[in-house]
């Protein structure tokens, strides 16, 4: 990725990082940079994702689904990890040979349509689970198969499963002989997109993995103990820099729909590795040029604790926009969408700095396999900096199991002091 931190810099940006600053964190990123380094060589637990783009078989992969090739729809049943990746470089990559879908939440009635709109007899199912015990994806699981086999379809013939070496999941895969996939050691689901976790619908796609994984591993050859040489560690400390100096708030707004779900990936990585200890940008979604017409107001004169992050990539198809003699609209004739759009990023990236509202820029050659591939590693390794500067345990997310303890009460599935909290709710009821 091409990183441009201009416009975060103290004198345009308030909160703005001084150049003195800069080179005083500087010191804390190369020492960070030891420790990962260290971390990724030991494959220890977390930083084993930084070395996916070694670790991860694309041919195992792809041996795993050619059953499946001729699929014209490929769904992914997961949440969080184990399916914003997938969603995201699918997104991003486009159709290829098949339809990708995710089911990533247990909403009825998205279920029943998306079921009912599915042809289940074309359909590849991936379904991912690295705890193998998550309710949502079981339960969604399970009604899935019974969709299948109620249209006369042999669910075991169309379903690949990635989950950990044991749980439920695993069980069922071993019972029904299906094909499963391991997800890979050490690695939390929010940072394994570039693993079968994330892989498998590209590979029904007929994505290019390899190219995939090349753009993951010319982010790790690009890891160095500076982030003036390092794209990754250079995002990654400067949002860290923004967010001491109060920009709590990180609003990720790329320029191109196919990056939309690259947006709701990049927030669950920054929310679950950084939200710790009182710490953490909040990541906000938001999609350039759409989100101009609803949110720049309130990033340009609202409350100063964000900055936008601004993606793009840099080479676009081309749509032309017509000549028009219509008055006031001949400026627009004759150009394009694309050279629109890109006018678009740039007058709101300085519209932003005009206000003084730190902005960073990212780019990418392309809405390739490679330069995607890049694009994830690089997000990664930011967030792994971040966390080491922050000094939070980046690859935990123990304060999300409350909840599911308590769901699981209420379900009748072993008692839970957490249910309990539920039936106990204070009351103000308005209506
Ligand atoms: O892959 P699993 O174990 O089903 O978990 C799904 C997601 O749920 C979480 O554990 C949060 O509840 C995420 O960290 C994870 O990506």
């Amino acid at each position: 990725m091409h990183l441009d931190i201009g416009n975060a810099l103290a004198g345009i940006a308030r909160p703005g990082v001084s150049r003195d600053s800069l080179d005083r964190l500087d010191d804390c990123v190369a020492r960070a940079h030891e420790r990962i380094e260290r971390g990724v060589e030991e494959r220890e637990f977390g930083y084993a994702a930084l070395a996916l783009p070694e670790t991860t078989a694309a041919a195992e992969i792809e041996r795993a689904v050619a059953p499946l090739a001729d699929s014209e729809a490929v769904l992914t049943v997961g949440i969080g990890g184990s399916a914003l990746g997938a969603a995201t470089v699918s997104a991003a990559l486009g159709r290829g040979d098949a339809d990708a879908y995710v089911l990533d939440n247990v909403d009825p009635r998205r279920a029943n349509e998306l079921l009912a709109a599915l042809p289940l007899s074309e359909t590849a199912v991936h379904v991912v689970s690295r705890s193998g015990t998550t309710a949502e994806t079981l339960a969604n699981f399970l009604v899935v198969r019974e969709a299948m086999a109620d249209a006369g379809v042999d669910w075991t013939e169309r379903t690949v499963v990635t989950t950990g070496e044991d749980g439920p999941l695993r069980a069922l895969a071993d019972e029904h002989g299906l094909p499963a996939l391991d997800v890979p050691e050490g690695v939390p689901g929010r940072f394994s997109v570039l693993s079968s976790v994330g892989l498998v619908p590209a590979a029904i796609q007929g994505h290019d993995l390899d190219g995939l994984l090349a753009g993951g591993r010319a982010g790790m050859d690009a890891l160095a103990p500076s982030l003036y040489e390092c794209p990754a560690y250079g995002y990654g400390a400067a949002c860290h820099a923004l967010e001491v100096r109060g920009a709590t708030t990180n609003v990720l707004m790329p320029y191109a729909e196919r990056l939309e779900y690259f947006a709701e990936w990049f927030a669950q990585l920054w929310a679950e590795s950084l939200g710790k200890d009182g710490l953490g940008q909040t990541p906000v979604r938001a999609l350039g040029a759409t989100d101009q017409h609803s949110q720049l107001q309130l990033y340009r004169a609202g409350r100063r604790d964000k900055h936008v992050t601004l993606v793009r990539p840099r080479e676009r198809p081309e749509r032309a926009i017509p000549e028009t003699g219509i008055e006031g609209l001949s400026y627009l004739g004759g150009s394009d969408l694309g050279t629109l759009l890109d006018a678009e990023f740039e007058a709101t990236e300085a519209s932003l700095a005009a206000a003084g509202l730190p902005n960073v820029r990212i780019e990418i050659d392309a809405l390739d396999a490679e330069s995607l591939g890049r694009l994830l590693y690089d997000a990664e390794a930011a967030c792994v900096l971040a966390g080491e500067l922050m000094g939070v345990s980046t690859f935990t997310q123990p304060a999300v199991e409350w909840g599911k303890r308590a769901a699981r009460g209420l379900l009748g599935g072993g008692d839970f002091e957490e249910a309990e909290a539920v039936a106990g709710k204070e009351r103000l009821v308005i209506e």
